[in-house]
């Protein structure tokens, strides 16, 4: 059974200014300990769909399931964690209790909280840093512990929007590396939008290339490269063949414009 099943789903925001077509008969199938991609010029729906995915959206019309539950039971009964593209911790907790925040909400007990946050603090390596504020970490730190935060109930899928994007080149190779690292570990399934070629080649088993107006999905690109990939992957052959498939199905994508 797939984890996420997508038949025909389609999303119309009414506007102001007319219908806005997000998602246009979108057709997709996400395995469980997937590592997929979305990737496409802005406005091609890629927020609308994983938000699709969290029960923040509703489709228009078409089938959308999450673990073959709805969207809705699926939150419920907490099967995604969700990271956004800015870390959103309060300045006046720690991280510690930053990422404890939504296990309070759930009513998780005290003592399971303590536990769940260590746990999550060493999988993303911030151990030494849980009785820090926000504002004493860096940009990443503050990411890692975002990405804690939504591991902490441990859901078995993480919807990640662009988590990344704000981030230097050094520090987003070397969150890839551990987020990677973290999936091999933990063998959650990822979807994962980014607008980034070599970050979509580098994590993904599968590359879900969009396009807009209206937003749907132009091709999906099957990665070839192994599951093990130090950084050093992006100068082999087949890293730079597959990037070329990406680009230019990105360049196909834009010839309705
Ligand atoms: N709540 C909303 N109401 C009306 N229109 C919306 C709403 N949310 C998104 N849209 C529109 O739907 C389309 C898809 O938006 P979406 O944010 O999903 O694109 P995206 O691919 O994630 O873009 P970006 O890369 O810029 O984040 C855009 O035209 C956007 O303006």
């Amino acid at each position: 059974m797939s984890v996420i099943e997508a038949k025909g789903v389609n999303l119309t925001f009414q506007t102001r200014d007319g219908p806005v077509h997000a998602l246009k008969d979108v057709n997709l199938s996400i395995e469980k300990g997937d590592f997929v991609s979305f990737i496409g010029p802005s406005g091609c729906g890629k927020t609308t769909f994983l938000r699709t995915m969290a029960a923040l959206e509703t489709p228009s019309s078409g089938v959308l399931s999450v673990n073959g539950m709805t969207p809705d039971q699926a939150r419920q009964r907490r099967a995604y964690g969700y990271v956004f593209q800015a870390p959103g911790l309060y300045p006046w907790r720690t991280i510690s209790r930053n990422i404890a925040l939504p296990l309070e909400i759930m009513g998780f007990s005290k003592a399971d909280r303590q536990q769940r946050v260590a746990r999550v603090l060493d999988l993303v390596e911030l151990s030494a840093f849980g009785g820090k504020f926000p504002w004493q970490l860096s940009g990443g730190m503050q990411q890692r512990a975002s990405i804690a935060r939504a591991l902490a109930f441990d859901a078995d899928i993480l919807l990640m929007d662009e988590p990344f994007g704000a981030l230097d080149e050094i520090v987003r190779d070397r969150l890839n590396e551990a987020l990677l690292e973290l999936w091999q570990k933990t063998g959650k399934t990822i979807a994962f939008v980014t607008h980034s070629i070599p970050e979509a080649v580098y994590l993904s088993t599968k590359i879900v290339v969009m396009s807009p107006r209206p937003g749907r999905i132009t091709r999906v690109i099957d990665s070839s490269l192994p599951r093990e990939r130090p950084l050093d992957i992006r100068d082999s052959e087949d890293f730079i063949r597959l990037s070329h498939e990406v680009r230019d199905a990105l360049r196909e994508g834009h010839g309705d414009d």
